[in-house]
């Protein structure tokens, strides 16, 4: 488990992260959203050992983060960073081989990843021959060569399109299936939204709201959609409840009880046949929205 314990990061006079904290646990998927420049990035170098912090503390299982550990996580950097002309299995090879790895056990998980990622028949094309998609793949896989312990990905979907964004998101599954913690940044929420266990979302800086979906949608009051031919006046009338959006067949409203939502299900029943009753789960969108207004 890889915890980030109210980490502190200035550039110059600039403070760019104000305590963040977040809990990274094997084999769960935690999405990183934030606005450009919010601190994703930063955050992510600093789990690896690339940027320095200034407070706060890095822990692994429980205890500070050593060098050793920290050299085994897989990254996926922002700025990409392998070599457009070398063949593909050659970069396996080399970066197996940066973490240690002798060269029988690097020309076995290359082949493996080759295989697993589709790439086996682009083993000996050099990396710019390949589509934005499968150098993408290449990156994942560099990141998976050593089985790291620790998975951290700056936007591997970007530039995708959804067949690749789909096969990606297989790969990052079974990466965390493998019993791995895995983060990784994007700016697609509904993607997020499917793929993840904890979503943490970072504005300014700071964590503003982090946990499951349906944790998140927890925290705030609950939408109640009505659908019915004719919904009469009478729905202002009803008390402890704020109607949020009418039409002549459907009225969207926030109970304070549930007692109250069941009390406009029965008056509208009075009035005539009911099509719809439920409650809105609302995108990861508006929830984004409204906790970093
Ligand atoms: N080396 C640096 N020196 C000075 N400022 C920096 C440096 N690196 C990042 N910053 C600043 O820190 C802030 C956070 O940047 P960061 O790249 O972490 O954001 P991000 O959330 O990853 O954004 P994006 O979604 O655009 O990738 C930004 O204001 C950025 O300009």
């Amino acid at each position: 488990m890889l915890e980030l314990r109210s980490i502190t990061k200035a550039f110059g006079p600039r403070r760019v992260l104000d305590a963040v904290s977040m809990t990274l646990r094997p084999g769960e998927i935690t999405g990183f959203v934030g606005a450009n420049g919010a601190g994703k990035t930063t955050t992510m170098r600093i789990v690896m050992g690339l940027v320095p912090y200034d407070s706060g503390a890095l822990l692994w299982d429980g205890a500070p983060l050593r060098l050793e550990e920290q050299r085994t996580f897989g990254y996926m950097p922002e700025e990409r960073g392998l070599y457009r002309k070398q063949p593909v299995r050659e970069q396996l090879l080399y970066f197996g081989r940066l973490h240690g790895m002798s060269k029988r056990q690097a020309a076995q998980r290359a082949d493996e990843l080759l295989d697993i990622f589709g790439l086996t028949s682009r083993a000996g094309d050099k990396l710019e021959q390949l589509s934005l998609g499968n150098q993408q793949r290449v990156q994942i896989a560099v990141a998976l060569m050593h089985r790291p312990r620790a998975l951290i990905l700056d936007e591997p979907f970007s530039g995708l399109d959804p067949d690749a964004v789909h096969a990606m998101a297989g790969l990052v599954r079974s990466a965390a299936a493998e019993g791995v913690p895995v983060l990784f940044s994007s700016h697609q929420l509904d993607l997020v939204e499917r793929l993840c266990d904890q979503i943490v979302i970072i504005s300014a800086g700071r964590i503003v709201a982090a946990g499951s979906a349906d944790a998140l949608r927890a925290r705030h009051a609950p939408l109640m959609r009505l659908d019915a031919p004719a919904v009469g006046e009478w729905i202002h009338e009803m008390p402890g409840i704020t109607v949020t959006e009418k039409t002549a067949d459907r009225v969207v409203f926030i109970p304070e009880t549930p007692q109250r939502a069941q009390a406009v299900l029965q008056r509208a029943l009075q009035s005539g046949p009911v099509t719809h009753f439920a409650e809105v789960i609302r995108p990861l969108s508006e929830i984004y929205q409204e906790v970093t207004r």
